[in-house]
């Protein structure tokens, strides 16, 4: 069987961590993004990567950047989506939306709680700004393939990108199915 055509894609990787950004640790957000993004994907990808603090007006002019400018069409945050007072990722990517996603959120809460408990502690959102789709995942490093990969009894998010991509008028992505069985219509598969 011949492999369905992979577009190249430009995906903005995006870590928020005021330590990580300022040196106090090592950052471990972008490589577990771009190396979970790598496993799963077989299109040619172009990441386009920023590490930044948690600082709202700067969060949400990274994201312009990577949509309008960078012509990303899929944008992954890690980190300040919490309680905390200085965790405003959700706000920042809200300020940018044309439209809310809230099915991500909604399931990336339920998946998370099967790894731990504090799950629901994470606000986190997922928005459709021009043809991109900007998502937030929690600032835990492990909590990036918890997420997108799922677990045995909850789906992970990522199966639903490449057909929300397609509708928002951007790459066909095609996915490894041993990482992440992306699910399209039938009408809608090449
Ligand atoms: N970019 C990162 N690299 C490595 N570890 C991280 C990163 N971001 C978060 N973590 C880890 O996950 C924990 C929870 O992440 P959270 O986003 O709540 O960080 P935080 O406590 O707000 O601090 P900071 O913004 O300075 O990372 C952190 O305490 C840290 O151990
Ligand atoms: N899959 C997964 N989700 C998770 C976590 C995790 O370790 N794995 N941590 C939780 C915790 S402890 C918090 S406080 C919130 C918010 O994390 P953030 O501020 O680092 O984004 O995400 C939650 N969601």
């Amino acid at each position: 069987m011949t492999e369905p055509a992979a577009d190249a894609v430009r995906i903005g990787i995006v870590s928020i961590s005021d330590r990580a950004s300022s040196g106090v640790y090592e950052d471990k957000g972008l490589p577990a993004l771009q190396a979970w993004l790598t496993s799963a994907l077989r299109n040619p990808i172009e990441f386009v990567p920023r590490l930044i603090p948690d600082e709202q007006a700067g969060i949400s002019a990274t994201l312009v950047e990577l949509v309008d400018i960078e012509g990303c069409h899929l944008v992954l945050t890690t980190g300040g989506t919490g309680p905390a007072p200085r965790d405003v990722t959700p706000e920042a990517t809200l300020a940018v939306a044309d439209r809310e996603m809230p099915g991500f959120g909604e399931q990336m809460r339920q998946i998370s709680l099967h790894f731990v408990p504090t799950a629901i502690l994470s606000r986190q959102v997922a928005v459709i700004r021009k043809q991109a789709l900007i998502i937030n995942l929690p600032g835990q490093p492990k909590a990036i393939a918890e997420t997108l990969a799922g677990h045995a009894n909850a789906s992970g998010i990522f199966a639903a990108v490449p057909y929300c991509i397609d509708l928002i008028g951007g790459p066909y992505l095609v996915t490894r199915d041993e990482v992440c069985k992306a699910f399209r219509p039938k009408s809608a598969q090449r």
